[in-house]
């Protein structure tokens, strides 16, 4: 569907979707369109900041034992609502929640399985920078009876659709169904999502990378090689210079690879060597995994394809490096060379 002169709203784009590749059944479109509103409705708490008294903790702490900001329970309060009484769903998952949501049975039950990241790059809140929402969406395995956690432990690879919103100078939603990817641009004037870009392509090649550099002494020989390779620049292997970008907001990171390009990594490090990494498979990894192959691009945790990881339980951890597929290549490449010996 072609960003022309005319404006396409994101229900002409998602019913347009269903002729052309019929991967939006009525559940899905409905359940898109809920979650986009939900999306809005957050945008307008966002955008209160101090005024709206939703800056600051919370004071209590979520099941990763992070602090909880006023704005993660807020978002989750708000996706929870929109989304538990429209008949597409059977239950919900999220960052801020221990267990899974079962949508109460005074609503009609739906197919679909919800999970979310409330509100990504919650260290950004207070400071005024870019933040967002990240969802992903799951069948309910047609035979179970009721819903269980085990239900959601599906690869990335069962995804039916994924997204995210970045709450930025413009607020954007960025949407894949398994048929390319496609961004909305927030008209506050109407209150209606816009069709700004189709077709997203990511750049294989790319100068730019992005990971907390603070964390290098801690990073597995692989890593330390990958960026010590891109700051040695035109005078190492490389022979290019590259630039280097760290939001801390995985949502804004990965918006701006999938719109100019660059690799975004969150590798495994020995500060907490139990763990494979700091963000999570299910909320944050498998839905920007979807959406940077979608759009032409690789993810992978350092050896497998990221969306091909089976999922053992709900809040898991991964390390992750997505983005311009050459450099994903390369990465991945410097890991399974090493054999991988205590990298993931
Ligand atoms: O503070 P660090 O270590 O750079 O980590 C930043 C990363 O942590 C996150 O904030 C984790 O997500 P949440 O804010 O949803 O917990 C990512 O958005 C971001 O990429
Ligand atoms: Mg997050
Ligand atoms: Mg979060």
């Amino acid at each position: 569907m072609s960003v022309g002169s005319k404006r396409v709203s994101l229900t002409q784009y998602l019913v347009e979707q269903q002729r052309n590749h019929g991967l939006i059944p009525s559940q899905l479109r409905l359940l898109i369109e809920v979650v986009a509103r939900a999306c809005k409705s957050i945008a307008i708490s966002v955008n209160k900041g101090a005024l709206g008294e939703v800056l600051g903790t919370a004071g209590s702490e979520n099941v990763q034992g992070e602090i909880q900001k006023k704005l993660d329970i807020i978002a989750n309060e708000v996706l929870i609502e929109a989304n538990e009484w429209g008949g597409h769903l059977a239950a919900m998952a999220s960052e801020e929640m221990e267990g899974i949501y079962v949508v109460p049975n005074r609503f009609p039950q739906g197919e679909y399985l919800l999970m979310f990241d409330p509100l990504d790059g919650s260290s950004n809140i207070d400071v005024n920078v870019s933040i967002g929402t990240i969802f992903s969406v799951l069948k309910k395995p047609g035979d179970s009876k009721g819903v269980s956690e085990d239900d959601f432990l599906q690869p990335g690879t069962a995804q039916a659709a994924a997204g995210y919103c970045v709450y930025g100078p413009q607020t954007t939603l960025v949407l894949t169904v398994g048929a390319g990817v496609a961004m909305f641009t927030l008209d506050r004037e109407q209150g209606s999502w816009v069709l700004t870009a189709d077709e997203v392509q990511v750049p294989a090649d790319t100068k730019e990378f992005a990971i907390n550099m603070s964390n290098m002494r801690h990073w597995a020989p692989p890593m330390k090689r990958y960026i010590d390779e891109c700051l040695a620049g035109k005078t190492g292997v490389r022979g290019k210079d590259f630039n280097m970008r760290w939001i801390a907001s995985m949502v804004a990171d990965v918006h701006r690879i999938l719109t100019r390009g660059g690799v975004f990594m969150y590798p495994w490090d020995q500060r907490e060597p139990e763990k494979a990494g700091k963000l999570r498979l299910m909320y944050e990894a498998n839905p920007m995994a979807f959406l940077i192959e979608q759009a032409g691009g690789a993810a992978t945790n350092g050896q497998t394809r990221i969306m091909e990881l089976q999922p053992t339980k709900l809040h898991e951890r991964v390390a992750v490096m997505l983005g311009s597929k050459h450099e994903v290549e390369r990465i991945t490449a410097y890991h399974l060379e090493a054999g991988a010996e205590k990298t993931l």
